[in-house]
Parts: C-alpha cells; structure tokens; sequence
C-alpha cells in the first residue's frame, strides 16, 4: 500500500463502531510516515475523526495534522451543507429554464419539468446522496493543480448500509440529470427557434452547466470506485458472526458494483494470553468461530485477511495511531 508514488486512494468501510475511523486514521498516519502526503477525509454524517485524532477538524475546510513525517490533512465534510450546494445548483438550472419559458408565454410547457421528480428528489434526498456529493466535492478538490502533490486519498465511508446505496446512486443520478438535461435542451432549442423568430437572439441556460457539471463529477466519482489500478475499497469489521454476515453481503454488492475490494481487516480480537480468565477464554473461542466462517464464506475467503488485536489502551492520538498503524498496516 505504501510503495509507488502514483496516487491512491483508499475507502474504509463496514457497520458502525467496527473501528472504521482507527483503522483510516492510522493507515493515513503510516503513508504520511512513509514519505506519502496524505488526505484523509471523513464523509460519515456521524464524525469521528476529529476524535481519533484529538484535533479540531469540524470547520469544514482541510487541517494540518501535526506529528507525522510528510503533510498529512484531515477533512470532515459536513453533508448538509453539500447538500444545499446540490439543491441550489439544480433549483438554477430548472429556475431558470422555467423562467425564460414564462417570458416566453411557454410556462404549461417548463412544467412538464415536474414530471422527472427532481423536486421531490431533493425534497427526500435518496440515503447516500449527501455522501456521493461529499466524494464528488473531494475528487473536485483534489484534482486541482493546487492539490496534485497529495499522492494518499483515504475516505473513512459511512456505515454498511449508505455505502451500498451511495454505490449506486452515480449510476441513477446520472440517469436522471441525463434525462433532465434533455428535455432542457429540447425545451431551449424550440425557444431558441422561437426567440430567433421574434428577433430576441438566443437564451442563455447557465443553470444546466452548473447540473452537466455536477453530472460530470458523479461520473468521475463512479468511475473512481471502480478503478482497480487507483482504488482499493477495505472492508473494517470485527469477529461476531452478525459482523461478518454483514461484511459478506457488502463484499458481494461492492464486487457486483464492480468496485476492488481486496483487504478485510478484522478488529478486535482479543489477543491470546497464558492467564486467560474465563469471560476472555469464551470470549475467544467466540471469535475463533468466527473467524472460522471467513474460511467457509463464499465471498470473503477470497480476500487478505488482517488480523487486528484488542488494544489495552483507547486509540487516540497521533502516537497511539501510528502504534495501531504498525501492527495493522505491515
Ligand atoms: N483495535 C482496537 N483496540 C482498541 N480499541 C479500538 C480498536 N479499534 C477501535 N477501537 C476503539 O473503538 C471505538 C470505535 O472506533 P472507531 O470510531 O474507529 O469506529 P467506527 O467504525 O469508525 O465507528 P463509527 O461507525 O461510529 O464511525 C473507539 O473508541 C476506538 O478507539
């Protein structure tokens, strides 16, 4: 993971509490150390990274983590506020064909504009919505000249159940701009047709590049989970069977959505011991069961198995991740 300096990008993802955000925080602070300037972003509504690595990185903007070798950043993306940065740039585009259609006298005809639901769309925004936006304001950012020099993109994902729906979301949000944005252009080229003939000139729509252009980035955000030459997709979850049930089944989608996935990380586990009390002895033959599933489950025996242990102190902090960092990462 660490060698090549051609840019990666990384997202950690499994059922909340797993230690999703220990395991982005600290696989951030081994590229940072191994010479890698890194971002780490988190998208989880629910932040924990300022937590994991006890600084402030609520504002919004990128933080300069300090104690680590090379730049490494932090972000927390707030996904309200991407949310209305979607919703005004759609509400202009469809503003403003409806009024030109009105100055025309065609205002019965902009209406048929409701009938593709965006307003309702954004009105019940589709879970993971806030989150596709959020890794697709990220790829904007990060594909600036400004931002070249970061060659690490870790993404500490929301739980299990947003980013299966997120990784389908590309697909049917580029499905309905698409359709909205053919109707605009059949909806301004017979007003065009009508404002020549009136000797008006033709309309100007800057509502529909702000949307093409947001459409482009959910492209490129779709594109990006399924290149397997720039991105690994990690699955974090912990040895009970209902963990690994879950993980499984997100294995399973993630594959079918076509996106690498070739890492589980399984946290947790209790480290074996010559003084064994007997709540720790049950307590790992447990997991061992459970551990033993991985081995007969269809989808992730295929992939590497990182065995990550209980550590005896709460991971916080640089030191104490690049201490989980080094025993996780090898
Ligand atoms: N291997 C470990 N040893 C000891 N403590 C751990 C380990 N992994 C995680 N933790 C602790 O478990 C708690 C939850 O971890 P973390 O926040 O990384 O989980 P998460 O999956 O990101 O949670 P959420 O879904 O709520 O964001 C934290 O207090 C963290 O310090």
């Amino acid at each position: 993971m660490v060698s090549g300096s051609q840019r990666k990008y990384y997202m950690l993802g499994g059922k909340g509490g797993v230690g999703k955000t220990s395991c982005a925080a600290s696989l951030a602070v081994k590229f940072a150390n191994h010479g890698h300037p890194t971002i780490v972003v988190s998208t989880d509504p629910a932040h924990s990274l300022s937590d994991s690595f006890d600084q402030d990185l609520s504002g919004g903007g990128l933080v300069s983590v300090q104690g680590v070798d090379s730049p490494l950043y932090a972000l927390e993306i707030n996904p309200e506020k991407t949310r209305e940065e979607f919703r005004s740039a759609s509400e202009n585009g469809e503003g403003g064909v409806k009024s030109l259609m009105d100055s025309m006298g065609l205002g019965m005809l902009a209406n048929q504009l409701g009938e593709l639901k965006l307003g309702e769309l954004l009105d019940t925004p589709p879970p993971g919505l806030d989150e596709a936006i959020a890794i697709s304001k990220v790829m904007q950012f990060v594909d600036s000249q400004e931002y070249s020099k970061f060659r690490r993109i870790v993404f500490d994902t929301a739980p299990t159940g947003h980013t299966l729906r997120l990784l389908s979301l590309p697909d049917f949000l580029d499905a309905s701009i698409g359709k909205m944005m053919k109707l605009k252009k059949k909806l301004s080229s017979a007003t065009a047709a009508l404002k020549s003939a009136f000797g008006k000139g033709e309309p100007q729509l800057d509502g529909n590049d702000k949307l093409e252009q947001l459409r482009e980035r959910m492209v490129k955000v779709r594109d990006l989970f399924r290149n397997s030459e720039t991105t690994e997709f990690v699955i974090v979850t912990i040895p009970t069977v209902m963990a690994l049930s879950e993980s499984s089944r997100l294995c399973a989608s993630l594959l079918k959505e076509k996106v690498p996935v070739r890492r589980l990380i399984v946290n947790q586990l209790l480290p074996p011991s010559e003084s064994d009390c007997k709540f720790c002895a049950m307590k790992r033959k447990d997991q061992m069961r459970a551990l033993d599933m991985i081995k007969k489950d269809s989808e992730l025996a295929k992939l590497k198995l990182i065995e990550s242990p209980l550590i005896d102190v709460e991971i916080r902090g640089v030191p104490a991740l690049k201490f989980m960092g080094d025993i996780v990462w090898r």
